[in-house]
């Protein structure tokens, strides 16, 4: 086992989804995997292992939060050789033409965390989706007729803000969707050459205040967990 995941070696399979809870974590392992079994409670930090369509998947709780991402995605590569990693989170709504329950691939992702302004020296590193997995992904989603957006999205170490200002400015960039780790995934993918995809479903919405329910966003956000394990099966 690694410091905060209790699998064997062998246990975590090569291609994992990474939900944020770890309850959406059980919820994708029961809804769609077969032959599954539970491999992590540490921290009650679930993770399971089975097959979807005869491959073999894993999916992993990460927590909130770009530290805590950190710390399973460096152990998942690390320690256990995983290569294809699908974020499957929730985020906020930035734009007008981004309605809660769409779908957004996160193309690119800014930041106001300060984790790679340390481990570059000052400068900013632009961490980007993996090309296969972001093509994959849409050309799945587009064949399902899905309402879904392509972009940058916002990586943020803040639930709640006080200065709204800098999420106005982000969304005159063009900034889709606000969210708490897809920086620190893809920066962590780019380390170690290995494939990252962060997808989201909209919870709730910054400009019109519209939200989904707690047990919604632990269950019903189906349709990104769809095109990620089509995604993953293809690889
Ligand atoms: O639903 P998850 O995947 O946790 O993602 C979003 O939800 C949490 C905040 O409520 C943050 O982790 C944010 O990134
Ligand atoms: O991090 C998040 C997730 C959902 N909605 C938000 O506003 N922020």
């Amino acid at each position: 086992m690694s410091v905060h995941i209790g699998a064997k070696p062998g246990e975590i399979a090569e291609t994992i989804l990474l939900p944020g809870d770890p309850l959406r974590a059980k919820f994708i392992a029961e809804t769609y995997l077969e032959d599954v079994t539970c491999y992590n409670e540490v921290r009650g930090m679930l993770g399971f292992t089975g097959t979807y369509q005869g491959k073999r998947l894993s999916v992993q709780g990460t927590g909130m939060g770009l530290p805590s991402i950190s710390i399973y995605v460096n152990e998942l590569i690390s320690e256990y050789g995983v290569k294809n990693l699908f974020r499957v989170g929730t985020c906020g709504g930035m734009k007008e033409h981004v309605h809660v329950r769409d779908v957004i691939l996160a193309q690119a992702s800014c930041t106001d965390s300060g984790m790679n302004r340390h481990i570059f020296g000052g400068y900013d590193f632009s961490p980007i989706a993996s090309f296969p997995l972001l093509k994959g992904a849409y050309d799945r989603g587009v064949a399902k007729g899905l309402n879904m957006h392509v972009g940058n999205v916002f990586s943020s170490d803040s639930f709640y803000r006080d200065d709204k200002s800098v999420v106005q400015k982000l969304m005159e960039y063009g900034v889709l969707g606000v969210e708490m780790e897809t920086s620190a995934l893809y920066t962590l993918a780019a380390k170690f050459g290995v494939n990252a995809l962060t997808i989201l479903t909209v919870s709730d919405h910054l400009l019109t205040g519209e939200e989904t329910t707690a047990e919604e966003r632990q269950t019903t956000f189906k349709e990104m967990m769809e095109v990620a394990l089509d995604t993953a099966v293809s690889l």
